[in-house]
C-alpha cells in the first residue's frame, strides 16, 4: 500500500459477457449471470491485473450477480479473492425500465434507429417506466426493499449519474485517498456514468463512449483525483479496441 498522499490506483472492470448481452437483451436491473464467454472474459481480466502486477486492496461491486462473480473470478485469479468486498445498488447497471427483456434488435426494427439510440445512449432521455409487477421488474425485490423512493422504475445516464457520485465520493474516494487501489466491478452504463465524471465529458460526447466486457481499465489519478492518463489505459489495448466496436453495434 502506497505510504505517500499519492491515491492508489483506480480500476474498473465491466462484468464479462452475461447469457443476455449474449442474447442481445435489455439487461438493466434483471439479475441474469454470466455466460461461459464472460466467466472466460472474467478470468482473463484477473490474468491481466496479475500480469500487470495491479493489484486490488479493495474492491466494490454492484448488487448484480454479473458484477459480483466477475469480480470474485479476476480476483482470484490474481490471488487476490481475500480482500475487503463493499457493495452498493448505487453501482448498478442503469435501470432499463419497460425495455428490460425486450430483444435490441426487435426494439430498433419497431422503433427506428433515431429512437433506439436515443433510449441507449441519449443522456437525458430514459425509456418508459417498467410496470410495477411485470416479470422484470424488481419491485419486490428484497435487495431493494430499503431504497423507498430511490428505487427507479427507468433510469437515463443523467439519472445513473446523479445516484452514482454520492457512492463515489463517500465511499470509493475515501479507498483511493488511503492510497489504496480500487478495482471497481460494475457495468457498461454505471461505469460510463463514472468515467463521464473522471474526464469531464460532455453530455453529448458520452454518447460515442462504450465499455467492453472483461477488459481492465486503469486510471492513475493526482492528489485532486483527476486523471493523469485521460480516457484511462485498458490492460489489454487491441482487445478493447475490437469489444469496444461490438458493443457499439449491439442490435444492429
Ligand atoms: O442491456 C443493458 O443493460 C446494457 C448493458 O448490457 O445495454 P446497452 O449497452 O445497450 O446500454
Amino acid at each position: 500500500m502506497a505510504e505517500s498522499n499519492a491515491p492508489g490506483a483506480l480500476i474498473l472492470l465491466r462484468h464479462g459477457e452475461s447469457v443476455w448481452n449474449a442474447e442481445n437483451l435489455f439487461t438493466g436491473w434483471v439479475d441474469v449471470p454470466l455466460s461461459d464467454k464472460g466467466v472466460a472474459e472474467a478470468t482473463r481480466g484477473g490474468v491481466l491485473l496479475r500480469e500487470a502486477g495491479l493489484l486490488p486492496d479493495v474492491v466494490h461491486t454492484s448488487l448484480l450477480r454479473r458484477a459480483i462473480a466477475t469480480a470474485n473470478l479476476a480476483l482470484d485469479e490474481a490471488d487476490r479473492h481475500w480482500i475487503e468486498v463493499r457493495r452498493d445498488w448505487r453501482l448498478n447497471e442503469r435501470h432499463y425500465g419497460a425495455l428490460q427483456g425486450k430483444n435490441k434488435a426487435q426494439i430498433r426494427a419497431e422503433y427506428g434507429e433515431e429512437q433506439f439510440m436515443t433510449w441507449r445512449r441519449s443522456f437525458d432521455t430514459p425509456p418508459p417506466p417498467i410496470e410495477r409487477g411485470s416479470e422484470y421488474s424488481q419491485d419486490a425485490d428484497p435487495r431493494y426493499a430499503d431504497l423507498g423512493d430511490d428505487a427507479p422504475l427507468t433510469e437515463c445516464l443523467a439519472d445513473v449519474v446523479k445516484r452514482m457520485l454520492p457512492y463515489w465520493e463517500a465511499r470509493i474516494v475515501p479507498d483511493l485517498r488511503a492510497g489504496r487501489n480500487v478495482l471497481v466491478a460494475a457495468h457498461g452504463n454505471s461505469l460510463r456514468a463514472l468515467v463521464k465524471h473522471l474526464d469531464g465529458v460532455s453530455d453529448t460526447d458520452i454518447a460515442g463512449l462504450n465499455i467492453p466486457t472483461g477488459i481492465p481499465l486503469r486510471y492513475d489519478l493526482d492528489e485532486q483525483l483527476r486523471p493523469v492518463n485521460v480516457g484511462g489505459t485498458y490492460l489489454d489495448p487491441a482487445a478493447a479496441e475490437d469489444a469496444i466496436k461490438a458493443v457499439a453495434n449491439q442490435g444492429r
